[in-house]
C-alpha cells in the first residue's frame, strides 16, 4: 500500500526527523531506548537508499529535569540547567543506537537569531551541508541554556522547519503521539475526521488545531506543527505529521513508507531555493561587487561566481553580508550572500582560486558568491 506521505519520502533526497519529547521519553523520565533504536534503524534504512537525514530531537528539558531532581514547576535557571544536562544524556543515547550503524552522529544547537543573522546562519547551514557530505547525521536541538523567553524558538516544531529550510530539504517528517491533522483534537471530539493530504494552510485548517498542547513532555500540540508545515511549506518543503509510537514492533518510518496514515502538507514544487526565498526577504545591500562579462555569462548559466571575474568592489561589508551584484556598466544584474568581506574582495579581485590562499591568508572556498546564494533580478 502506498500514500501521497510515503511517495513524498521515497522521492526525498535530504529529509529533516523532529522527535518530541514525548515520544523518547516516558512520564517517569526514562528514555524510551528501544523506541529509538527502532527509529535509528529506519533511519539507517533511509541513509542506505542514498538519502540524507537531520534528526531535530527535543527532550533535553524533560530528561535533564528528572537528572538534576528538578520538580516540574521550573523557573528560568532551573529550566537553563536542565537543558544542559539533558542535553548530554540525549546526544549519548543518539550515539548508543547509532553505534552498529558506523554512523558519527553531530550535535547542533540553534538559537533563534541563527536565522536572522546573515553570517550566523550561513555558518550554520555550511555546518549542516558539511556534515551530511561527511556522511554523519546531525542531530539539533535549541540551545535550551542560554535562550531567553524573546530569543528562543520555543518549540522544536518550529526549529525543524527552519532547519528544514536552511538546509534545502526536501521532506520534514514531524513525529508525534497522533498520526496526523484532524478535523479537531480526537481526544476531544471522537467524531473529528482525519485529513491525508493539505495543500494550503487556511484559517479552516488553522482552526482545527485549536490551542496549545496537552499537559506533559511535549510543547507543541497541533498548533505549532501546523505554524511549523506553513514555515517549511512556503520554503518548498513538504511537510509529515506521522505517528510516532507504534503498535507493532517497527519504526515510525518503516510504518510509513509501508502505506501508514499521516497526513501530508503538500509544498508547491519551486524552483526557488530555500535560501533564495531568505535572501529575498533579508535584503539589505551592502555594497556592490562588479564583474566582467565572461562572469556574468557564467552565473547566468548556474556557476558561483569566482574570484577572476570581479574587477572592482564598492562599500563596506563582512562575509555572509547581502550584496549587488552589477555588470561594468554599473547596472545591477543579482543579489546575493558573499563568502567574502569588501577588503578580502579588493585583495581577490581578478585572482585565480589557486591564488586565494596567497592573496587572504587561508585557505577561503572557490566561490566568492555561491550560485545557491544568488538571486537574479530578471
Ligand atoms: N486537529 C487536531 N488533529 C490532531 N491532533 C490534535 C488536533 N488538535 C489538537 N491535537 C492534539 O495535538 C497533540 C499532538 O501534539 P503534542 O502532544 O504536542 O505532540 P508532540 O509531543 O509530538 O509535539 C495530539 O495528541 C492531539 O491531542
Ligand atoms: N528544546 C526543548 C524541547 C522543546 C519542544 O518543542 O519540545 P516538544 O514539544 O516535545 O517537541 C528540549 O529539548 O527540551
Amino acid at each position: 500500500m502506498s500514500n501521497q506521505a510515503a511517495d513524498t519520502i521515497k522521492n526525498a533526497k535530504r529529509i529533516v526527523i523532529k522527535v518530541g519529547s514525548a515520544l523518547l521519553i516516558d512520564e517517569n523520565g526514562n528514555l524510551h531506548a528501544g523506541w529509538l533504536y527502532n527509529l535509528v534503524k529506519d533511519i539507517a534504512l533511509l541513509r542506505k537508499s542514498g538519502k540524507e537525514v537531520i534528526i531535530v530531537s527535543s527532550g533535553a528539558v524533560a530528561l535533564g529535569r528528572r537528572r538534576l531532581g528538578i520538580g516540574s514547576v521550573m523557573n528560568k535557571n532551573e529550566k537553563h540547567a536542565a537543558a544542559a544536562a539533558g542535553q548530554v544524556h540525549i546526544i549519548n543515547a543518539y550515539e548508543n543506537a547509532f553505534a552498529g550503524y558506523q554512523t558519527v552522529i553531530s550535535q547542533v544547537l540553534l538559537t533563534l537569531d541563527v536565522t536572522d543573522d546573515r553570517v550566523s546562519y550561513l555558518n550554520a547551514r555550511d555546518t549542516l551541508d558539511t556534515l551530511l557530505e561527511l556522511g554523519s547525521v546531525p542531530v539539533v536541538n535549541e540551545n535550551d541554556s542560554i535562550t531567553t523567553r524573546e530569543g528562543r524558538y520555543g518549540d522544536n516544531d518550529r526549529l525543524a522547519a527552519y532547519v528544514a529550510q536552511m538546509s534545502d530539504s526536501d521532506a520534514l517528517i514531524l513525529l508525534s503521539d497522533i498520526d496526523g491533522l484532524y478535523t479537531g483534537d480526537p481526544r476531544m471530539n471522537p467524531d473529528a475526521e482525519f485529513i491525508p493530504v493539505v495543500t494550503e494552510i487556511s484559517d479552516d485548517i488553522r482552526a482545527m488545531a485549536g490551542g496549545t498542547a496537552r499537559k506533559g513532555a511535549g510543547t507543541g500540540g497541533m498548533r505549532t506543527k501546523i505554524l511549523a508545515a506553513e514555515i517549511a511549506m512556503q520554503a518548498g518543503v513538504s511537510t509529515i505529521i506521522a505517528k510516532g509510537r507504534t503498535k507493532e514492533d517497527i519504526g515510525p518510518i518503516t510504518r510509513l513508507l509501508g502505506g501508514g496514515q499521516a497526513t501530508l502538507f503538500k509544498a508547491e514544487a519551486t524552483d526557488e531555493s530555500a535560501r533564495r526565498i531568505w535572501i529575498g526577504s533579508h535584503f539589505q545591500s551592502k555594497g556592490t561587487i562588479y564583474i566582467d562579462e565572461g562572469a556574468e555569462k557564467a552565473i547566468r548559466d548556474g556557476a558561483n561566481l569566482l574570484a577572476a571575474g570581479i574587477s572592482r568592489v564598492d562599500g563596506q561589508f563582512e562575509k555572509g553580508d547581502a550584496v549587488s551584484i552589477a555588470n561594468l556598466r554599473g547596472d545591477e544584474i543579482a543579489k546575493g550572500l558573499t563568502g567574502y568581506s569588501a577588503s578580502e574582495i579588493q585583495l581577490l579581485a581578478g585572482a585565480k582560486t589557486a591564488d586565494i590562499a596567497e592573496r587572504v591568508g587561508y585557505k577561503g572556498r572557490a566561490a566568492v558568491v555561491h550560485y545557491q546564494d544568488l538571486v537574479f533580478d530578471d
